[in-house]
């Protein structure tokens, strides 16, 4: 812990001396391509993104992904760096990084069969399993030209202003493909052995060296852990970590997992810092500085990467989403007002793989610099805020940033609505977080909070406001079923906020965000998120590193000890509503404890035999001691009409507004766009 006097973070702010130049501080963001690099004018916007995250005191800045040539993009005419007059939209990033202080590095990916394209190559044609185009297979011309691509895209970018790059190896892209044997069956100088294997990468770096000089930075990402058969072995992993210093990195950071892996490595379930154990064991087999990645998320747990030894840099990336002046809070001993990424995936990745542009779900101004923003206000006013959720308390802030006069009621003894609910899900405690930054900025930005106070629309107009926003949530949907009043039936509120005991035998009606929810909390009896090593071992990764890509071989989950029906009306795939990114890893999750999940579901009636229900034109009885009700919610507005016929302007926000399904990342988006202009 750091004490006052002390300096905070000692480590973390401890410049890093290169030689030909000198980093700040330890801090670095980590690559993210935010979209914002294929919009029109989008540059300009990516650097106001960079420039605050560079004013906000970060050391090293890496770039989202870009292609050398055509070939690699990720997807059709992505961004792409190979022609000279490709540098001046560069120009406006690094200009406005260096002004604030920082360094910055492009990234170079070349997505080889990930191209979500028909024009994808790779060492040997096989598709991989996420996308549905098959590579053709690379000739000896075209890896030298890529080689040679990689070469010019850096000159490129060392004339654009960067201070290096980072050449991508890891993830299952293209420099991954080469090395490992599940993608590259080439019988040529590029393919067999594991020395042929590792010609690619090895080549590129030299080439790269030998185009850009010495006193450039090459970070080279290497793949520490693949986590698919046929992966490395422990041994490669160190052999390649040797090999790339020798050719001419300057620092390594840390890959987990291929696109491809059946792991979560990055998703809110991951546990902080779950794969720093690995970084550190690579980093006593050589020289130069590495760095640790994925799930580091706050500054103390940074700090005590560095403290033991684990790494000599923290890489984060989503955390500058959530919050641009991470580092300088830091600093400042302040971390208390960092606004921490909870790792939920919604508005950043799902985002990007929508193709729309990257954000966060708790700082919805991430990749919006030049669009949201909260001037202070002309005339400030006397604002009532009903409802201290999620859309009430982001509304809050932002209008008291602006200077309005805030006041917010809830009628509950506590901030933070369906959060209160949401942060008791195994996996999901990262809602603390955000629930402990509102409730810090609240203060800072003297709102006065008025807690157990239920609101009518006499009181509301008496206090005199001159506008109030409702965020008053809402309520769980009814459903109509015959026997609904059976005392064995529940609502999902019955169990997360009132914590009736629940039986062994469950059924769960509506399998939304909820009913995940409502199931992920039901299967555990306790929570992983803090332990890494017992989640590792749950998801079958071989702390040991004895077998290929660290599967443990012939892994078998526990089931949990309750026997739990997930159930729909609809007949799409169960959770197919849930994120893109995340989806796959709450199914697989709570299909590997046993979980039965049944779409087409129409229910019939519930009695003292169970939840009667009817699939595809059979009937049959699932013996459950409780039927927990998950099935929607309906918004609360009781105040709106009484309100608005006073003749005081009323806003809806949150769930108040549209309540089809618990959305968190609407709700604050909303509550800050209503702040920006009121
Ligand atoms: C929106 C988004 C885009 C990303 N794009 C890239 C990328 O272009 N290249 C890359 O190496 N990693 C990319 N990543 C992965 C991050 O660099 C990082 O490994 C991952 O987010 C885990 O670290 P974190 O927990 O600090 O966010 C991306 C992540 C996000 C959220
Ligand atoms: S959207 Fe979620 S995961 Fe992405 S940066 Fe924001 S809080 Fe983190």
């Amino acid at each position: 812990m750091t004490r006052e006097g002390d300096v905070a973070y000692q480590h973390l702010m401890q410049p890093l001396d290169l030689g030909f130049t000198q980093l700040r501080n330890r801090v670095v963001m980590g690559s993210m391509h935010t979209g914002l690099e294929e919009e029109k004018n989008g540059f300009s916007k990516l650097a106001a993104f960079y420039a605050e995250r560079a004013k906000g005191g970060v050391g090293l800045i890496i770039t989202g992904g870009i292609s050398p040539n055509f070939r690699g993009n990720l997807v059709p005419f992505g961004s792409q760096l190979s022609f000279g007059w490709q540098v001046k939209k560069h120009i406006q990033v690094t200009e406005a990084v260096h002004a604030e202080g920082a360094k910055i590095c492009l990234q170079l990916l070349h997505a080889g069969r990930y191209g979500y394209h028909p024009f994808n190559v790779a060492p040997s044609k096989i598709k991989s399993p996420i996308t549905p185009f098959t590579p053709s297979e690379m000739s000896k011309r075209q890896i030298n030209n890529t080689i040679a691509d990689f070469a010019k895209a850096a000159a490129l970018a060392k004339k654009a202003g960067y201070d290096g790059v980072e050449i991508m190896g890891s993830e299952g892209y293209l420099i991954n493909q080469f090395i490992c044997q599940r993608t590259n069956q080439r019988k040529d100088d590029w393919g067999g052995d594991f020395t042929n294997r590792i010609r690619f990468p090895l080549e590129t770096i030299k080439a790269v060296r030998q185009r850009c000089g010495e006193d450039f930075i090459i970070v080279y990402r290497l793949s520490m852990l693949d986590l698919v058969e046929d992966g490395n072995s422990y041994d490669e992993v160190v052999e390649l970590a040797k090999a790339v210093a020798e050719a001419g990195v300057t620092i390594i950071n840390t890959g987990i997992g291929w696109h491809e892996a059946r792991i979560p490595t990055i998703t809110t379930r991951v546990p902080r810092a779950a794969f720093s154990w690995i970084t550190e064991r690579v980093r006593k087999e050589i020289d130069i500085p590495v760095m640790a990645t994925n799930r580091i998320n706050t500054p103390q747990v940074a700090e005590d990467i560095l403290a033991h030894g684990q790494a000599d840099m923290v890489c984060m990336a989503r955390p500058f989403l959530a919050d641009a002046d991470f580092v300088n809070k830091a600093a400042a001993n302040k971390a208390d007002e960092i606004n921490t990424c909870i790792a939920c995936n919604q508005a950043c990745l799902d985002h990007v793989f929508q193709k729309k542009r990257a954000s966060c779900l708790v700082n919805p101004r991430a990749c919006y610099e030049t669009e949201l923003n909260f001037e202070p206000a002309a005339a400030p006013k006397k604002l009532a805020v009903v409802g201290a959720g999620p859309a009430g308390l982001a509304f809050s802030v932002y209008a008291a940033q602006r200077g309005h006069q805030v006041t917010l009621f809830d009628k509950s003894h506590q901030i933070g609505g369906q959060f209160n609910y949401a942060k008791q899900i195994p996996g999901k405690e990262e809602f603390y977080e955000t629930l402990r930054y509102f409730g810090r900025m609240l203060e800072l930005h003297h709102i006065e909070l008025r807690l157990n106070s239920e609101q009518s629309v006499e009181s509301l107009q008496q206090a005199g406001f001159d506008e109030v926003i409702l965020a008053t949530g809402i309520v769980p949907r009814p459903v109509d079923i015959e026997g609904i009043d059976h005392p064995m039936v529940l609502s999902y509120l019955d169990v997360l906020r009132d914590h009736k005991a629940v039986g062994k035998n469950v059924a769960i009606i509506g399998a939304g965000g909820i009913g995940f929810d409502v199931a992920e909390y039901l299967t555990e009896n306790n929570s992983l998120t803090l332990q890494p090593d017992a989640w590792l071992k749950e998801w079958g990764v071989d702390k040991a590193y004895q077998a290929r890509g660290a599967l443990l071989p012939d892994h078998r989950p526990e089931p949990a000890a309750r026997k739990i029906y997930l159930l729909q009306r609809k007949t799409t795939k169960v959770g197919a509503g849930l994120g893109k990114t995340s989806g796959w890893a709450h199914r697989a999750s709570l299909k590997s404890k046993g979980v039965e999940s049944i779409a087409g579901v129409q229910y019939r009636k519930v009695d003292d035999h169970g939840l009667w229900i009817e699939i595809g034109g059979e009937e049959r009885c699932l013996q459950v001691d409780n039927v927990i009700i998950c099935a929607g919610q309906m918004p609360l507005r009781a105040l709106q009409a009484g309100l608005e016929a006073t003749g005081v302007p009323v806003h809806l926000i949150g769930g108040a507004d549209v309540a089809a399904e618990l959305d968190a990342k609407r709700a604050i988006r909303q509550g800050a766009e209503l702040a920006a202009r009121i």
